[in-house]
């Protein structure tokens, strides 16, 4: 094991090293911390000294602080305290002056916690300020004061500020530059990737201000960031940019600098960052915030993430589609991510991805309903009685159907037909082969507007058809059985006996790699009756006595 430490401040320490646990002591403080895990990590394991930042490398693995002892010789100061957690609220949380209060109240209900903030644009801003984008685009720059959207967001936050009892002036050169914009955007006729992102980034930028101001107001020192100032880095894929490893650092170094010589909460706007090459303000695809609340949760090494939400946590279908879906109490990491890849609104796609590197437990809870004990996401869970955790629904799924006009027993088949979507830079979902055939689901969030995915689809059909008949199948729908595929066959067999008895045919069916998903296609019209059969089948019978596991771990159904 190697490992390598950066003292600023500070002369060199002295440091004992073993395979579990590094010592060291510097200037009458004693630290001892646990070296875990087997990838590279660095992160700044304590702040807490005036003079001294440490930083710790070490090729085997996390690091935790598990001791710090202060000697006669260098007193801590006891008032000073380190952020604790993330605590991300959504724009149903931050709905209106009296959801603000509700949400201060919340925050400072935790005493022990230091959290960082991150909130996401008041409910409705995003899709309003895209309205009043797309109608910017035609309806003449004289026109523009007269789009109803833009009356509306200007009336919400002007009133949520009166209602807050905060100064109008924290949000009014944002007003005024929103509607500067929407003359420029039609000015110009056009709305492009990129503005339509400067566009939506008004929302955060506008909630963050209010809240920050509210919590001012009443006495609890908040600043305000915008994510694309504070080191939020970004591809440069406009609506959908990925956050890039740079961001890490950046982020920490902004917010702990910033924390320790002034201890003012910060509250940074959610879904936002910065392009690397055109620094110019990104967003990271609908419902982003909760990717912003994971970013800085693993950046600054937090003990928790929180994200608050509407509903009683992660359930286990959307309540949407059945409204006796239940909470999930326990979730891991990999649950998660599929769930959220495979359509479940509740969290974004790629938010779980910084909190399973950073080991970094997420917890989703309700703003309405804070007592409710909502859905713990970890690395691992008791997965001994775990069968069926939740069903996801994506809907309006495009399927395509490949097979090869070549003969059987040809080699380079698969490759041919992945090398296609790669060029197209299309994203598949769910696949099933044979030899010779090829069945799958393109993901339609790589596909912008309307006329794109006619345009997009057009494209892969007229590639693929170079080697294969192709079979476009359209208006589909995913439905992801997400739980313990290592009891598959219990889980088929059942939900396969509910297909059939609905009399509804599956057209494919995959089980993921990922061993917590088993996804089947059905047609668009039958996903939500089919999801409500599946979950009264599932989750309204016992399912875990239905289930005696033989010794051999076979599976079978009693009932
Ligand atoms: N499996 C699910 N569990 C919980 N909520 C779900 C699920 N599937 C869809 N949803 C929807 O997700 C919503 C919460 O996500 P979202 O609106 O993005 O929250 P926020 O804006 O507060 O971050 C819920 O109100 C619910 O309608
Ligand atoms: N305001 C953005 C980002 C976001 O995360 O929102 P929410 O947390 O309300 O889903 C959106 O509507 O997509």
């Amino acid at each position: 094991m190697a490992a390598s430490m950066q003292f600023y401040g500070v002369k060199t320490p002295e440091l004992a090293l073993n395979s579990k646990r590094i010592e060291f002591s510097s200037k009458g403080l004693n630290f001892s911390a646990l070296v875990s895990s087997a990838r590279v990590f660095s992160r700044n394991v304590d702040r807490s000294c005036k003079n001294i930042a440490l930083r710790v490398t070490c090729e085997a693995g996390r690091v935790e602080l598990l001791e710090r002892k202060a000697s006669e010789t260098f007193k801590l100061n006891k008032t000073e305290k380190k952020l604790t957690c993330v605590m991300k609220f959504g724009g149903s949380s931050v709905a209106s002056a009296e959801r603000m209060i509700q949400v201060a109240k919340l925050i400072l209900s935790f005493p022990d916690e230091k959290p960082v903030v991150v909130l996401s644009a008041m409910a409705k801003t995003t899709n309003k300020l895209l309205m009043a984008g797309e109608k910017a685009v035609c309806c003449g720059v004289t026109n523009v004061d007269t789009i109803e959207e833009l009356s509306y967001i200007k009336e919400l936050h002007i009133r949520t500020a009166h209602e807050l009892g905060v100064e109008t002036a924290v949000i009014a050169e944002h007003l005024e530059g929103l509607e500067q914009l929407l003359k420029g955007v039609a000015m110009m006729k056009e709305l492009t990737l990129r503005s339509r992102d400067y566009l939506v980034s008004f929302g955060e930028c506008m909630s963050t201000r209010l809240f920050a101001a509210y919590l001012n107001k009443i006495g609890h020192k908040a600043r305000q960031y915008d994510a694309f100032e504070i080191g939020i880095i970004t591809t440069d894929d406009f609506t959908n940019a990925d956050i890039l490893e740079a961001t890490y650092p950046a982020v920490s170094k902004k917010l702990l600098g910033d924390w320790s010589k002034e201890n003012a909460l910060p509250v940074v706007t959610g879904f936002l960052g910065k392009g690397w090459r055109s620094c110019a303000v990104t967003t990271l695809g609908r419902g982003g915030s909760d990717l912003t609340a994971t970013t800085i949760g693993k950046a600054l090494g937090l003990r928790e993430i929180q994200v608050w939400k509407d509903v009683d946590g992660v359930l286990t279908c959307d309540p949407n589609i059945y409204c006796g879906a239940q909470p999930v109490p326990h979730l891991t990491f990999d649950e998660a991510a599929e769930l959220a890849y495979f359509g479940a609104q509740v969290l974004h796609p790629l938010s779980m991805r910084p909190a399973r590197e950073g080991n970094i437990p997420v917890r989703v809870k309700n703003s309405y309903n804070p007592t409710a004990p909502g859905t713990v996401i970890t690395r691992s869970r008791d997965m001994s009685k775990a069968v069926l955790t939740s069903i996801v629904l994506k809907r309006n799924v495009t399927m395509l159907d490949i097979t090869s006009t070549r003969m059987l027993g040809q080699y380079g088949f698969l490759a041919k037909v992945f090398s296609t979507f790669e060029k197209l830079g299309i994203s598949v979902d769910v696949v099933a082969t044979s030899e010779v055939s090829i069945s799958l689901t393109l993901d339609p969030s790589k596909f912008c507007s309307r006329e794109l995915i006619q345009h997009e689809l057009d494209q892969v059909v007229e590639e693929l058809e170079k080697i294969a008949v192709v079979n476009l199948l359209r208006h589909r729908s995913i439905i992801s059985l997400i739980g313990n595929v290592q009891r598959s066959s219990f889980i088929l067999e059942k939900g396969f006996r509910v297909l059939r008895t609905n009399g509804i045919n599956v057209q494919m069916i995959s089980q993921g790699a990922s061993k917590v998903n088993i996804s089947l296609i059905v047609n668009d019209d039958e996903a939500e009756h089919c999801v409500k059969a599946l979950h009264s089948a599932f989750f309204e019978t016992d399912t875990c006595e239905a289930v005696s596991e033989c010794p051999t771990g076979y599976i079978a159904a009693s009932s």
